[in-house]
Parts: C-alpha cells; sequence; structure tokens
C-alpha cells in the first residue's frame, strides 16, 4: 500500500471527507483529505477542490488550508476485466423515460424550446467496494478520462469517469470543450454522425461561444473531431480564449454553468422542463468537479481544472445509484434515446462488476 492509499483509507473509517482523482491519461493520483468534516465554500480566496451541484449554490470545497495532499505516480494499471454488457432495465424505466422525450420534442417542435438534456437514475445491487480500490478500478479502466472518487460523511460517497472537461484556467487562458452527440463504438468501422447529432453538439459550441464573448479578447474553436469514451463515442470541438483582465471567472462559470450538454437552450426553459419532467433531483450529477485555485500537482496557485459530473454514481454500502442523460432535439427518436441511456450506464456498471 502507498501513504496516499493508507491515508485515504484512514480518513474513510474516521468518516472525513476526502477526494481521489486523476486527470486525463494523466500518471499520477491525487488526494486531498480533510482533517475535520466542515462543509468549505469555494471562493476567491479558499482554493482546494470544488465539488458543485447542477443547481443551486451548494458548492462544496475539500479546503487545501484544512488538508493534506498526497500526490503519487500511479502504478497499478492494469488491463481491464473482460465485461458483458448488462442491459437489463425495467420497462416502467423504459416507458416513463420514452414518454419524457416525446414531451420534449413536442415541447422543441412547438418552438417552447431548441434542446434540453433529459436523465434517469437507475439502482444497482453492489458488493461494498472500499473507495481506494474503486478508484483504481476507474483508472484501469478510462485512464483517459477524469477518474475520482468523492467522500464527504454529509453527503455520501460519489465516483466517476468523464469525458468532459468543464473549465480549465491557467493564468488568463481558459480552456473547455464542446461534447454532445453519442454512438456506440464498434472496432474497425467507420464513424459517421447523423444532422441530428451535428446540430445537438453545434448548439453547445454556439452557446459558449456567445457565453465567453464578454469575457475574452479571443475565442478559438477547433474543428469537430470523433472522442471515444469507453464504449462511446462522442462529437468534441476544442475551445480556448484569452481572459481579459478584468474578468472574473467566477461570472465566466455562472454564465457557462450548466451547459446545452447537460441542460438545453434556452437555459431557464430547459431547466424549467428537467424540473417538472424528471422526476428526481440530480444534485451533482451535471454538476462540475476539480481543482479550484490549485493545481496540486505542479503546486501553482490561481490554476483551476473542472469537469462535468458526467459517468458517475452515488455509492452506498450495497448499492449504486448511476446516473445518465441525452440531449433531446427536433429529430431525437425516444427509444434510441432511451437506449442511449442503457449504453450510458454500461460506463459505471463496468466498474462495479465482480
Ligand atoms: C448527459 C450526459 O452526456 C452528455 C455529454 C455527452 C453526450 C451527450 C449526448 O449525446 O446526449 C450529453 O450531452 C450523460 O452522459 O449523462
Amino acid at each position: 500500500m502507498t501513504t496516499g492509499e493508507i491515508a485515504v483509507k484512514l480518513y474513510f473509517e474516521q468518516e472525513l471527507p476526502f477526494v481521489i482523482y486523476s486527470k486525463p491519461n494523466a500518471t499520477k493520483m491525487i488526494a486531498v483529505l480533510q482533517k475535520n468534516s466542515n462543509i468549505y465554500k469555494p471562493s476567491q480566496a479558499a482554493s482546494g477542490f470544488v465539488f458543485a451541484p447542477f443547481k443551486g449554490e451548494a458548492s462544496i470545497l475539500i479546503s487545501e488550508k484544512h488538508a493534506e495532499v498526497f500526490v503519487e505516480t500511479i502504478d497499478f494499471l492494469q488491463n481491464p476485466k473482460p465485461f458483458t454488457p448488462n442491459a437489463s432495465f425495467s420497462e416502467m424505466d423504459k416507458s416513463s423515460f420514452e414518454a419524457m422525450v416525446t414531451a420534449a420534442v413536442t415541447a422543441i417542435h412547438s418552438n417552447a424550446l431548441e434542446k434540453v438534456v433529459l436523465s434517469r437514475k437507475e439502482l444497482v445491487k453492489t458488493k461494498e467496494i472500499q473507495p481506494y480500490e474503486l478508484f483504481k478500478r476507474l483508472k484501469s479502466t478510462y485512464p483517459d478520462a477524469f477518474c475520482y472518487v468523492w467522500y464527504h460523511p454529509k453527503v455520501g460517497c460519489w465516483a466517476g469517469a468523464t469525458p468532459e472537461r468543464f473549465l480549465k484556467k491557467s493564468k488568463q487562458t481558459i480552456e473547455t470543450v464542446s461534447l454532445a452527440g453519442t454512438q456506440l463504438f464498434h472496432e474497425n468501422t467507420v464513424v459517421n454522425w447523423s444532422d441530428k447529432e451535428i446540430e445537438e453538439q453545434q448548439i453547445v459550441t454556439s452557446y459558449i461561444q456567445s457565453g465567453l464573448q464578454n469575457y475574452c479578447s479571443e475565442v478559438h474553436i477547433s474543428e469537430t473531431y470523433t472522442q471515444k469514451a469507453g464504449n462511446l463515442l462522442h462529437l468534441k470541438s476544442d475551445i480556448k480564449g484569452e481572459l481579459l483582465s478584468d474578468a472574473d471567472f467566477i461570472k465566466v462559470i455562472q454564465k457557462l454553468h450548466p451547459t446545452p450538454a447537460v441542460c438545453g437552450v434556452p437555459k431557464d426553459k430547459a431547466l424549467e422542463f428537467i424540473d417538472k419532467s424528471e422526476g428526481y433531483d440530480r444534485t451533482f450529477y451535471t454538476g462540475y468537479l476539480g481543482e479550484w485555485l490549485k493545481d496540486f500537482e505542479n503546486e501553482v496557485p490561481n490554476s483551476s481544472d473542472l469537469f462535468v459530473n458526467l459517468r458517475c454514481m452515488k455509492m452506498e454500502k450495497n448499492e449504486a445509484e448511476l446516473f445518465m442523460g441525452c440531449g433531446i432535439t427536433k429529430d431525437s427518436s425516444p427509444e434510441n434515446e432511451f437506449w442511449e441511456t442503457v449504453n450510458k450506464s454500461q460506463t459505471m456498471k463496468r466498474i462495479l462488476a465482480d
């Protein structure tokens, strides 16, 4: 066991907050372990690791000031175990999800909305998995994702492997992505994207571009390309901008979050539709998480690196709550959208499999 692994075990036993994470393709794991169980808030003055919900103000900071930090080289990567996709779901889940999508498509056709991202959750029975073991499974299976296990005794334990960077800030440069559109990955098959998926991703790109307009002196958007994320493929563009010297990073976050990759356009109408239709509170699913005002690996202050909380689950002792959603546009097929959520659920089911 490494010193970091021992520390994570001790903090978990003592019910103290911590996060273990690793950035996409990184060779380091970072653990930030808070020495008390207070709930701290992120601010311009407090650095650490932030865990922010989909909506509302309930962001939680694992505060660097009250924490010990371990940065260790990852030496446990192994080939992921073979996995047979587990496409179990209840017929009720299927029909109610499809009815929700049908209502969204109708609302889009009547011009009430342009796009809305709808989600569902699924409970999966599991054996108890220790946090560090869970993190090892995540990083071994999805080395190119942002992998994390986060715990706070007053909130619970979350884990995930997200393919989506929300916002990175280093000096005055910010980086983000437009990620949307999903299909299953098939070995040796040429990838084609339909107009529906191209439009779905373009909506995200345009929203980010106009959102950054008042905060950046210049914004560069790459060509759209295909990104692999586990068993899935997404459409993606990289976006980079230079923040104006008086631009407030917190305001940029408030302007962009939640993007149409997880919410919709117009934002207020999409939020309303999600609230009245999904029938559950997303809490931290489709929120964001990551380094707040500190690059822990390189010990650089004032650098932030945030990711969207996707392909994630809330862990209880013997069960996990999995969350998955998909972007609905005028051309969405309710049944295809449901299968997309089933495909997305495999990302965490693979981690929970024995
Ligand atoms: C909302 C999710 O994915 C988003 C990110 C990528 C592709 C998406 C899509 O194709 O719908 C979603 O916008 C999720 O995985 O739960």
